[in-house]
């Protein structure tokens, strides 16, 4: 039995994941501007939200248990009608495996990412990504994402699984 695949996690970084989706955080690379008679910085238009067909954008909260590591990713998921949007609240880190969108997620495509704490993240339409993996300790994300009567959800479990490692 060959050693399982490893993959070592790369900082995120608004240019890295352009492929897959929007870094979420106060940047000089991204619009910002004064507002309320400068008392506030606007960070403007950070991601797309992607809320397709019947469904509708909405707010929750994702409590997170953290992961063990190293952490064997045996699956991958996707929604097709819709982005969906991690902010952290609770001020530690968190790991993002993601995919192209392709009909299943390829093996020589997944992408791992190390988010800062001050980093959220929007996974586009259709980008395969692992269901949330929360580091440290029991961890709070603002989620953004579509809400609708069907699910939209769909799961598929990679031929061989990948161990996950911080850098
Ligand atoms: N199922 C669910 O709402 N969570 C996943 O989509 C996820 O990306 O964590
Ligand atoms: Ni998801």
């Amino acid at each position: 039995m060959s050693a399982p695949r490893t993959l070592v996690a790369e900082p995120l970084t608004r240019e890295a994941f352009a492929p897959f989706g929007d870094v979420i955080e106060c940047s000089d690379a991204v619009r910002h501007f004064p507002i309320n008679a400068g008392n506030t910085e606007r960070y403007h238009d950070l991601a797309r939200v992607d809320a397709g067909g019947r469904g509708r954008a909405a707010i929750s909260i994702f409590r997170g248990q953290p992961r063990e590591l190293p952490f064997m990713a045996n699956m991958m998921e996707r929604h097709r009608l819709g982005s969906q949007a991690f902010v952290p609240l609770s001020g530690r880190p968190y790991l993002v495996l993601v995919a192209p969108p392709s009909p299943r997620p390829r093996a020589d495509q997944l992408r791992l990412f190390l988010a800062r704490a001050e980093q959220g993240v929007n996974y586009a339409r259709d980008v395969w990504h692992h269901p949330l993996l929360a580091l440290e300790a029991e961890s709070d994300f603002l989620i953004v994402d579509r809400i609708a009567a069907e699910p939209d959800c769909e799961e598929h479990v990679l031929d061989e699984g990948v161990e996950l490692l911080l850098p």
